[in-house]
């Protein structure tokens, strides 16, 4: 896929195909303690040297942009499958933070404050691969399913900021 905002290609990898990709789908829901009917399949992202992601949200303000999924991105999860050997990094120009590529690593952001209004602060890029290749996987979480697992919190401003990062998801 090529445009000004992205150059990269990408897939989908369904649960119903393989008992793994089905198994690391329950497990991610198991570790963020959200609902897996109601999350996206993994998309697979393979960038070649160049390639990158300009910033952007997960989330849409337009709720037609996820027929069938039920509310907008509520969380993010990114595998990183291979390691990158020069760039690569996803980066948050808001918070100033920078996750690298390492191959088993993962990171995961919300995308929504605890009220349902999407967050500013998780504009995020994928940073031009310089050497080397990259290979990641994002698993999307949405809103239904979740009203008691992340329940709705009236004041926005009771929420932090969540980004983590794994070196090493077994
Ligand atoms: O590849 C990355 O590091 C980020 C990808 C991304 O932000 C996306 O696919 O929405
Ligand atoms: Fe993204």
């Amino acid at each position: 896929m090529q445009s000004h905002w992205l150059q990269y290609f990408r897939g989908w990898v369904f649960d119903e195909e393989n008992k793994v990709i089905r198994e690391m789908s329950k497990r991610v829901a198991t570790i963020l303690n959200l609902d897996i009917d109601s999350a996206e399949p993994f998309q697979v992202l393979s960038y070649g040297i160049g390639g990158f992601y300009l910033q952007h949200y997960d989330w849409d303000d337009d709720e037609d942009s996820f027929p069938g999924f039920g509310g907008n991105r509520i969380a993010t999860w990114i595998f990183y499958l291979n390691d990158v050997k020069e760039g690569g990094a996803t980066v948050f120009p808001h918070v100033g933070a920078a996750v690298w590529p390492e191959k088993g690593g993962a990171a995961f952001w919300r995308n929504l404050h605890y009220n349902g209004t999407p967050n500013d602060l998780n504009l995020h890029a994928a940073c031009p691969v310089l050497k080397g290749y990259k290979w990641a996987s994002n698993k999307w979480f949405h809103q239904h399913g979740n009203e008691f697992k992340w329940p709705c919190k009236l004041d926005s401003k009771l929420e932090f900021y969540m980004t983590e990062s794994f070196n090493s998801v077994e």
